[in-house]
């Protein structure tokens, strides 16, 4: 059996991660591939490798590595979208295969990371990119084959659901709850990307291209992060018998793609509703086989390693198998990739909870309750609250039926507009995900 020759660049969480699970499973790992996958090198700074490196070849040169002649596939853990990008395509141009768990890259540039690789003969994996450790894109590659995916829509950044989730749980801070998160190995280099919902959108990108053969757009998702959800809102929520998430949500419609990022009530009684911590899910609607559901660790040194190496099986079967190439990059055929229109924001329908501050006198509910009407928008539920001590204002809480936002957008500008209400009202969308 010949031996699968790996070089793995970026030696942070997710590389020593992956060195270590190559390490410690390599029996199970080689009784799967067919083959011994060995690490015949590693590009890495000098920054401490959670990972012991004593007999492995190190390089202090990552694109040494993308050339290097001992290196069969090229593992890059580096993150970013520059010297990541220059690194996977000087590996692709020696004709190297890559996995790779940077889904901002894949979202941002795979369309010509794909095309590059498919003209020199090379696959690209990235299993990693989304959503961690769970398969996710294996499943809608492959497992969800036979099936129109209708919508899919799912907790996919780690970070911000450890962040909710403690918020919401433990009462803790924000800020304190994201700085847990960084020392934990869970947040990108940069954190803003997963509180403000950069991070996902990344991956939403990615997952509509597989599950819709649409061609990667990063620049088409609505993204809103996290960062001005307030613990009122989530206490709110509760009581009203949700959950507030941070969601992904891709949904095919006649009207064309939706793909949305933003934060989310769910009925508690919904299984994302549940999924807490560091944990990922992802629902996806099949026209054939109903609602899948897929959960596990969606950050994280050894879960997200999982998946690297899950990539690099599979390429070590198609080697032994003879084969290139067998699944494509994006799960469609190239040539049956088409564009479809995206839906606009203002078109997108939802039902809507409103958090706002209004005076305690007479009219001003019925106020409120007109300009909705006026937008065609029905009102569900409305609670006033009981005003915090010394406050002349009492919060008071709208759920409404479903509306397009551009009609929500007009009506909460008018009513912000009022004498009597404040003049920012908190506005989150809500998903019932029946599938
Ligand atoms: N941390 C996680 O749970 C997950 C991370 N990812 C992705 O995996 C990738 C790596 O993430 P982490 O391991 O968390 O980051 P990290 O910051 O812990 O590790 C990156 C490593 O690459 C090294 N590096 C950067 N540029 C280099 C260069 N030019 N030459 C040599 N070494 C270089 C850094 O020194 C660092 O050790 C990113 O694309 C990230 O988005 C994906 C899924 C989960
Ligand atoms: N920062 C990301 C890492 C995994 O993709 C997250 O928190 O989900
Ligand atoms: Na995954």
């Amino acid at each position: 059996m010949k031996a699968v020759r790996i070089g793995i660049c970026g030696l942070g969480t997710v590389g020593s991660g992956t060195f270590n699970v190559l390490r410690d499973n390599a029996d199970v790992i080689a009784a799967r591939a067919q083959a011994p996958l060995v690490v015949s090198v590693v590009g890495a700074r000098r920054d401490n490798p959670l990972c012991d490196l004593s007999g492995t070849r190190v390089s202090r040169d990552i694109f040494e590595v993308a050339k290097d002649p001992d290196v069969d596939i090229l593992v890059e853990l580096i993150g970013g979208t520059t010297v990541a990008k220059e690194l996977i395509e000087t590996a692709i141009l020696n004709g190297k295969h890559v996995v790779t768990a940077n889904k901002a890259l894949i979202a941002e540039f795979g369309n010509e990371i794909f095309a590059l690789a498919a003209k020199h003969g090379v696959t690209v994996r990235y299993e990693a990119a989304v959503a961690g450790g769970i398969p996710i894109i294996k499943a809608l590659r492959e497992g969800l084959a036979g099936n129109r995916i209708e919508w899919l829509a799912g907790i996919i950044n780690g970070t911000g659901n450890f962040i909710l989730s403690e918020m919401h749980d433990h009462g803790r801070e924000f800020s304190e709850v994201l700085a847990e998160a960084q020392a934990l190995g869970y947040a990108e280099a940069d954190p803003t990307f997963d509180v403000e919902g950069i991070d996902a959108a990344h991956k939403l990108v990615i997952l509509a291209s597989l599950a819709f053969g649409i061609p990667l757009q990063f620049e088409s998702v609505y993204t809103e992060g996290i960062s001005k959800l307030t613990p009122q809102d989530m206490d709110y929520a509760e009581e009203l018998g949700y959950r507030i998430k941070h969601l992904g949500v891709a949904v095919q419609s006649d009207a064309g793609i939706e793909l949305r990022v933003h934060p989310t009530l769910i009925p508690k009684d919904r299984l994302l509703a549940n999924v807490n911590g560091v944990k990922n899910a992802v629902l996806v609607e099949g026209s054939a086989v109903g609602p899948t559901l897929y959960y596990g660790a969606g950050a994280g040194a050894a879960p997200t390693a999982s998946a690297v190496v899950a990539d690099l099986v599979d390429l070590a079967r198609d080697f032994s198998a003879g084969q290139k190439n067998r699944v494509p990059a994006l799960s469609f055929v190239n040539k049956a990739l088409q564009d479809l229109p995206i839906v606009p924001m203002s078109d997108v329908v939802t039902p809507w909870y409103l958090r706002m501050e209004a005076e305690d006198k007479p009219g001003v509910l019925s106020q409120v309750a007109r300009i909705l009407s006026e937008q065609g928008i029905s009102i569900e539920a409305l609670i006033q609250k009981a005003p915090a001590a010394g406050a002349i204002r009492v919060p008071v809480i709208v759920l409404t039926n479903r509306a397009p936002q551009g009609k929500m957008d007009e009506a909460v500008r008018q009513i912000e507009a009022l004498d009597s209400i404040n003049s920012s009202i908190s506005c989150i969308r809500v998903e019932m995900l029946d599938g």
